[in-house]
């Protein structure tokens, strides 16, 4: 077999079995260590016996409903690749957005390079804090999970990308209370799907990825009325709160910071490229 039977093998049993016919060119990529414009330059190649069984294993593997990432063990965020387990959630590209947004309302909000002290609240993999941390070496980052699998992950990734975390396992923002540690910057893609709405997801998520990571209660707002009940004795005088949440929670977990902070706060729903609600930014003391 060489790549372009590899691939036109793999895209034929893959719709057959309603899965994404594209995923055939990251697992071979992953097999044969080559990114995705190598591979497409390369269709005369042949693959190896071992290479070839490894192939068809994977793709059989994804016909099954794993995630292609649980497969190859990886995936890729802000330009850097990751680790990921099925302990972890797979990261989405609209985390990217979450920490594009975090560095540039910092940068308004913080004009001189500080060692701001960072906390990302339900860090799973760790890709937020660890790429806060390599944007902003001057940064203090600490990553909090309640499930010490996770913390695992994240820990490799941190030393693999030579990013210098503390990584902790605690439940939200509960370590902090009561040790007067105040934070400058509180990040968190919490789990915030309703209970009810996990039967609509895709067979792909739900029998795979940690529930633990996706359900945020009865009504999705679970996690974000705790860790805005927790915030007042955590944060700094001057200090910026970020939200990823789902594509209809903007009003309700603006309003809810707005309830907690009264007129201290100010706070703005953004949109994603898909012009979905996806952030809620909260800023204190500006
Ligand atoms: C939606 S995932 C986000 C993971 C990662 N930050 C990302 O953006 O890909 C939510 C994470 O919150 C963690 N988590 C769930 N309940 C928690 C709690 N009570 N305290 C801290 N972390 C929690 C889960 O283990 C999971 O890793």
């Amino acid at each position: 077999m060489n790549v372009i039977e590899a691939l036109r093998w793999a895209s034929s049993f893959l719709t057959e079995k309603n899965r994404e016919p594209n995923a055939g060119e990251w697992l071979l990529g992953d097999v044969l260590d080559m990114r995705r414009s190598e591979l497409l330059s390369s269709f005369e190649r042949s693959l190896t016996s071992d290479e070839e069984s490894r192939f068809v294993d994977y793709v059989q593997r994804h016909a099954e409903g794993i995630p292609v990432q649980y497969i190859t063990g990886k995936e890729e965020f802000y330009g850097r690749t990751f680790k990921v387990t099925p302990e972890v959630l797979i990261p989405r590209p609209e985390t990217e957005e979450l920490v594009l947004a975090v560095l540039e309302r910092m940068r308004k909000l913080f004009p001189e390079k500080e060692a701001l002290r960072v906390v990302d609240i339900g860090t799973g993999s760790g890709i937020i804090a660890i790429t806060l941390k390599l944007e902003r070496s001057e940064l203090s980052v600490t990553g909090v999970d309640i499930a010490e699998q996770s913390l695992v992950v994240a820990r490799q990734n941190g030393e693999s990308l030579n990013a210098d975390v503390r990584w902790m396992q605690g439940d939200l923002l509960q370590p902090f209370l009561h040790t007067g540690e105040r934070f400058d910057v509180i990040v968190s893609n919490p789990p915030y799907i309703p209970e009810a709405d996990i039967e609509t997801l895709d067979t792909v998520v739900k029998d795979h990825e940690p529930i633990r990571a996706l359900v945020g209660g009865q009504d999705g707002y679970q996690f974000y009325k705790q860790m805005i009940d927790q915030l007042p004795e955590v944060v700094a005088n001057r200090a910026l709160i970020a939200f990823e949440i789902g594509y209809n929670q903007g009003d309700m977990v603006a309003s809810l910071l707005n309830e907690r902070f009264g007129t201290s706060i100010e706070t703005e729903v953004l949109t994603d490229i898909n012009k979905n609600e996806r952030i809620v930014i909260g800023t204190i003391g500006s």
